[in-house]
């Protein structure tokens, strides 16, 4: 900042002495001779401007170094952080970068702007010595007018005045590119603070725990959670005194109405988010006495906020297990035909290499649906416009879709062999009822060695199976137990279970109602 508003200072002071000066020679054009340079060259590197075009990137390295690069942005964070796949991020970004190489990957405008002939710079070094022939021209032809000594100085300030000019302007450049920054970094600071990391390893190293322990801990996580309060950094209190059992291997479902605390509660389970009072022991030691990266390991989310990655159909998959990348194809196709995703893979045109939600994120398209015809009113359409819509199309997917991939991937995580935690919550809200239920089946089948708790909005199988219901309200658990043991009670869980039940419930002309 300082050494931008002294550029200034010396700017101002320079061009005023060159104005004076230039003035009092009686050629006011010298000090616009100096300032000539600069501007020609802060001018060149935009002239893609006021043009139609547009481009796009067939560099298929570029293309995934650039989606590995976006799965460190906000969208896909907390998957990212679940599935501790940071590691594989920087490792894919690199051997990419490597790939490919030197080829330029600034902005397709910066580049238009950069020049493919020597003239442009020829033009620009010519404008630099503009002063110096202005000022040798007229000496010629006043040598009374011009001594040596004025010669050396207008020289000077002109050198002078072109280079703070140039930094000048580069400075703003620079000056607006920081604001950026410091916008973007006052952002990040808002997030919440970064979870600290225990020293215990997970799962515990046998002998280190008594044998029934041990045992317990190989049919899956358990949870004590001990008076557990939660706030979100805007205040909103989330949940209150929540205390809860769930044992090692159990099936779990959280129920509750919109806003009660479930997602909230999944993501202390999972560690995306820290108590603001009381504990989570899990296998009876604080959870966070546990290293992050061993417990991220033994656990798979599937959640809401997962998505798809600007990845091809098979890294999506294998994103779940990334030690399995380009490994055992018959492991992909299985957690691709529990998912159910197997009727999206047959559908795409390249098959599991197709790049999912590509390639449009790399094409950008600056002109006018229309061009002017002078002749008449009428507006033919711009030739861009075919060649733009004559681009490979991008594989979007629907929601059921997406869902479907992701619970695949979900299935991949399994086969690490190192999951005893499997956390889903609402992940399958916008797949239709046969494949939820076919989703929840698989789910079911393989949790084996697993904890398995599913926040869900249906009441269905997942309920009437669940060990163990809990039932939210306001940020409390109001209830727990069994289907059955619920219902009985009549309490919450009963009242939304009815209201479920009822939406089935058909009346027939006699007044009678039949489920
Ligand atoms: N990121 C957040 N920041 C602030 N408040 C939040 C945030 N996420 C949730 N909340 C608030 O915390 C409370 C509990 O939300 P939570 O998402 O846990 O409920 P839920 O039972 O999962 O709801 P739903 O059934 O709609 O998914 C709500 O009042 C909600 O508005």
């Amino acid at each position: 900042m300082l050494s931008f508003f002294s550029t200034i200072t010396s700017m101002c002071a320079n061009f005023i002495l060159i104005v004076r000066t230039s003035r009092e020679l009686g050629h006011p054009l010298f000090a616009l001779a100096c300032i000539l340079k600069p501007l020609y060259d802060s001018s060149y590197t935009h002239i893609l401007w006021g043009f139609d075009y547009f481009y796009h990137v067939e560099n298929k390295d570029f293309i995934h170094m650039q989606a590995v690069a976006s799965l460190t942005e906000e969208d896909h964070r907390s998957e990212v952080l679940a599935g501790g796949l940071s590691d594989y991020i920087i490792a894919e970004y690199a051997k990419s970068s490597n790939r490919v190489g030197n080829l330029p990957t600034a902005r397709p405008e910066s580049q238009y702007g950069l020049p493919s002939t020597p003239f442009p710079d020829i033009l620009s070094a010519l404008l630099g010595r503009a002063p110096i022939m202005y000022l040798a021209l007229f000496a010629i032809v006043n040598p009374s007018v011009f001594s040596v000594t004025t010669f050396a100085i207008l020289q000077q300030y002109s050198a002078n005045l072109q280079l703070s000019l140039k930094f000048l302007l580069n400075g703003i450049r620079q000056f607006r590119h920081e604001c950026q920054q410091i916008t973007s970094l006052y952002d990040s600071l808002k997030m919440p603070a970064a979870l600290s990391d225990g020293y215990l390893a997970y799962p515990p190293r046998s002998g280190s725990k008594s044998e029934k322990v041990q045992s317990e801990v190989s049919r899956g996580m358990s949870f004590d959670v001990r008076e557990v309060c939660f706030s979100y950094p805007n205040g909103t209190s989330a949940l209150t005194n929540v205390s809860l059992s769930i044992k090692s291997g159990q099936l779990v479902a959280i129920v509750g109405t919109n806003g009660s605390g479930k997602s909230t509660l999944m993501k202390l389970l999972t560690r995306m988010v820290e108590p603001t009072s009381g504990t989570i022991l899990v296998d009876g030691n604080n959870m966070a006495d546990y290293r992050l990266s061993d417990f991220r390991q033994a656990t798979a989310s599937f959640m809401q906020d997962h998505g798809i990655f600007p990845l091809s159909f098979l890294e999506n998959i294998c994103m779940g297990n990334v030690d399995a990348v380009g490994c055992d194809d018959d492991e992909v196709m299985d957690a691709v035909r529990k998912g159910g995703a197997e009727d999206i893979l047959t559908g795409l045109a390249e098959g599991q290499d197709t790049v999912l939600g590509g390639p449009n994120d790399y094409r950008f398209g600056a002109f006018s649906m229309n061009e002017d015809d002078d002749d008449d009113d009428d507006k033919k359409p711009n030739p861009l416009l075919a060649r733009w819509e004559g681009l490979p199309q991008a594989v979007l997917t629907s929601g059921g879709e997406k869902q479907r991939i992701i619970a695949a991937r979900t299935f991949m995580r399994f086969n690490s062999g190192k999951v005893s935690f499997v956390a889903v919550d609402e992940a399958s809200s916008a797949i239709d009822a046969a494949g939820e239920m076919q989703l929840f089946d698989n789910l079911i089948k393989e949790r084996k060695a697993k904890t398995l708790v599913i926040v869900t909005h249906r009441f269905g199988p997942v309920t009437r199976q669940a060990d163990l219901i809990l039932c939210m309200k306001d940020g409390t658990l109001c209830e727990s137990g069994r289907h059955d043991e619920l219902l009985a009670l009549g309490g919450e869980y009963a009242k939304l279970y009815t209201i479920q039940a009822g939406a089935f419930t058909t009346v027939d002309v006699d007044g009678d109602s039949n489920a």
